[in-house]
């Protein structure tokens, strides 16, 4: 072994080799052997279950949409809700085209709970506050939140959950949770969310610079209390509830990432359990993604949310465990190796 080098485990050797004697040129599979490597071993099993998969959908309002950040107004975020409900929305038509099933929670929309079945109620306030001049939430939401989404994480008996969110002036939220665990220049990760122009992003970026200084250094909880939104909190708390029950959490855009860099604020030890879904073509997507070394599945030009690129990736993960159980060897096969 090279000197630094971090020693393989007999059980990550056991792996390649059993993917390494399948009927293909060793490597041939690219991506998809280092997501099947990954997935085992989360799963400490040659032979994983990736048969079921769950995006929760977390929605909430933010103080923040007043101070004229989004090219939406905020009432767009229970209309949404109402679309999710009926089931057309990306979300919906991704989950039902490729099996995964689907769940709608109120983590704190602004108009008071949902009197629908299909919507579970989480509820932190009535929509945070502005965070120009206040923080968004007590700590004690942020606590809250954290702990909800910790029990919603970990319940059921999904193999894979992904995450989503809807909640209008959530990119401006995103941006500074980044900006503050990361360190990242504000600038640089302020994006046109749901469409600004170029003059719309230029007062976004000031109207966030000027929140950032607000504060000094903060922690992952501090952070959320601050800049937070409730959905963003309950996100973060589901990825630390679904990463002990050794579940594949798959990470959509740029608001699933500011949640996941939260979460691994609070616990790196569950960075094995995120696989990347996609790069967002909202600005600050990429150098998030560099910051925390991880290289999407898909880059699809998407900027949507909701979800919407996880449940795209999720047929790949799945294809990748169904490829170390099912493809037969060289020997089973009777096909002549390359050695
Ligand atoms: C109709 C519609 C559906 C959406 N689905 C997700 N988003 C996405 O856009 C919002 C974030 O962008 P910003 O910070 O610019 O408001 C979030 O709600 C996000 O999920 C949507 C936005 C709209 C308008
Ligand atoms: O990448 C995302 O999550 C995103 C980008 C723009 C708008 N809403 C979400």
């Amino acid at each position: 072994m090279m000197d630094g080098a971090v020693p393989v485990s007999e059980f990550t050797q056991a792996i390649w080799h059993k993917i390494d004697t399948k009927t293909k040129p060793p490597g041939s599979l690219g991506r998809i052997e280092e997501l099947a490597v990954q997935i085992a071993e989360l799963q400490q099993s040659l032979t994983p279950r990736m048969d079921r998969c769950q995006l929760t959908i977390f929605a909430a309002d933010h103080g923040i949409a007043h101070a004229g950040v989004s090219a939406f107004p905020q009432q767009v975020t229970r209309q949404m809700v109402l679309n999710f409900a009926n089931g057309g929305a990306a979300a919906n038509v991704f989950a039902r085209t490729n099996g995964v099933d689907l769940r709608i929670v109120d983590t704190g929309v602004v108009g008071g709970p949902f009197d629908l079945e299909e919507v579970l109620g989480r509820r932190l306030g009535d929509g945070t506050a502005n965070f120009t001049g206040q923080p968004a939430m007590p700590a004690e939401s942020a606590e809250t939140a954290l702990e909800q989404g910790r029990a919603l994480g970990q319940d059921g008996d999904w193999d894979a959950v992904a995450f989503g969110e809807m909640g209008i002036a959530n990119t401006s939220s995103a941006t500074l949770i980044a900006h503050k665990i990361s360190g990242l220049p504000v600038a640089k990760l302020t994006g046109r969310g749901t469409g600004l122009d170029d003059e719309a992003l230029r007062y976004k970026t000031d109207v966030l610079e000027s929140a950032a200084c607000r504060t000094g250094d903060l922690t992952p909880l501090e952070t959320l209390a601050q800049y937070g939104g409730f959905e963003i909190a309950t996100m973060a708390g589901a990825m630390l509830g679904a990463a002990g029950a050794r579940r594949v959490i798959i990470v959509d855009g740029f608001i699933a990432t500011s949640a996941a860099l939260v979460a691994l604020g609070l616990n790196p030890s569950i960075k094995p359990a995120l696989v990347f879904a996609h790069r967002s073509d909202e600005a600050g997507h990429s150098i998030l993604l560099n910051h925390l070394n991880a290289s999407p599945l898909l880059d699809l030009g998407m900027r949507l949310g909701e979800g919407s690129g996880a449940l795209l990736a999720w047929p790949l993960i799945k294809s990748a465990a169904a490829m170390l159980n099912e493809m037969a060897s060289f020997e089973d096969a009777d096909v002549t190796d390359g050695s």
